[in-house]
């Protein structure tokens, strides 16, 4: 690749974080390898259909100067690959459990898009009972090596798999739930193309928050803080939040058996992950929706927008005001996310 097309695809990466202010804007303008810190990142999957995109998405970032790609099997030869990328990082591809440790130690950043993907059919909870497994041997091999990193949590059931993290964090005496996030960018993305094509409106210019949480009805977007604003009916409003409910679905179901989305995921992945990259390093105002830990509700763990900073989760943003639509979305996905919450919190404790 031209150094020009990277240096786009960066631009274009830099655009597209939502909601960072003007000043980080200049920031990023300002960015020479040597001006910012030195960052690891490792990828947990970095084999899988995600992993490997979002490998390479991380390998343009320059705010990366250590890319670790970590999986059971084939890392050596997606390292190998990525690595002749003539980008600031350098790479390392390890295989296997017992490079587990060195993959991991280090790291400012670990993004885990580890285990299976849907099937037609299958709900994300479906997933539980192999991913949850291998989220929580993974959590505990980063509470033993880097127990101070940023942990991006890609894995399904988000809505289980986050507490299953903070579960095993807890018992090992490392949690820190400012370090501890589940990626529903994906679902920010999707409302930002579904709400530009039906309002009409230049897709750079869209935000939309979403929160809740990383399945069917628990995802709810609030298109009533679309903007640019823009007069959609009632009808237009729900067919939005319809489509962007169930947006993997409509993935998974076009895929035919093949897996479930990895390109658009591995994009949204790279820039969550950016957005703690950028608040690692002091930028200000980089505010992205997360599902965390959160008081915005009773539920213990809910997704809604974040402001990150240099520990991390610096604020937890509450929801404003919410129409009718969106206030009985929110009524109605709770007791899901409820159940998907405790449901993870038990599988930590028993097994
Ligand atoms: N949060 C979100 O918005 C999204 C989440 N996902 C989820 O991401 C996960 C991965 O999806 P794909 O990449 O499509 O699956 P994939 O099957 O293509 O890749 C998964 C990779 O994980 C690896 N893996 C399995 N066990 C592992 C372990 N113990 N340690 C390290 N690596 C391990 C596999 O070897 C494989 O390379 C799925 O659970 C999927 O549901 C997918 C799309 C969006
Ligand atoms: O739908 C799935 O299984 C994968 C996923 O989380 C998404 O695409 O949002």
């Amino acid at each position: 690749m031209r150094p020009y097309m990277v240096r786009s695809l960066q631009l274009a990466l830099n655009r597209a974080s939502s909601s960072s202010s003007s000043k980080s804007q200049v920031f990023r303008r300002a960015y020479s390898d040597s001006s910012v810190p030195g960052r690891k990142v490792a990828v947990l999957g970095a084999a899988g259909g995600i992993g490997q995109p979002l490998s390479l998405l991380m390998k343009l970032n320059p705010l990366v100067s250590s890319l670790s790609l970590y999986d059971i099997a084939g890392t050596p030869g997606v390292a190998a690959d990525v690595g002749h990328i003539n980008t600031r990082s350098e790479v390392k591809g390890y295989a296997g459990e017992d490079q587990l440790g060195e993959a991991l130690e280090g790291s400012d950043v670990v993004i885990i898009p580890a285990g299976v993907p849907r099937k037609p059919g299958m709900t994300r909870d479906d997933l539980f009972n192999i991913n949850a497994g291998i989220v929580k041997s993974l959590c505990l091999a980063i509470s033993k090596y880097c127990p101070n990193a940023l942990v991006n949590m890609i894995s399904n059931p988000v809505n289980s798999t986050v507490p299953i993290a903070a579960e095993v964090f807890k018992k090992a005496g490392t949690y820190d739930e400012k370090r501890l996030f589940g990626v529903t960018t994906l679902d920010v993305v999707r409302a930002k193309t579904f709400y530009a094509g039906k309002a009409n409106v230049p897709v750079a210019e869209v935000n939309v928050p979403v929160v809740g949480g990383h399945a069917g009805i628990t995802i709810l977007p609030l298109f009533s803080h679309a903007t640019p604003k823009a007069n959609l009916s009632d009808g237009d409003i729900k067919a939005l939040t319809k489509r962007t409910q169930d947006g993997g679905t409509e993935v998974v179901e076009a895929k035919a058996g093949k897996g479930s989305a990895t390109l658009s995921m591995a994009y949204a992945g790279a820039l969550f992950a950016d957005a703690c990259l950028k608040g690692l390093n002091g930028v200000p105002d980089v505010v992205e929706c997360s599902y965390v830990q959160s008081s915005v509700t009773e539920l213990p763990f809910f997704a809604s927008k974040v402001r990150l900073g240099k520990n991390g989760v610096e604020e937890v943003l509450g929801l404003g005001p919410l129409s009718d639509f969106e206030k009985e979305g929110l009524e109605s996905l709770k007791p899901e996310l409820k159940a998907s919450i405790e449901k993870g919190i038990k599988f930590a404790n028993q097994s």
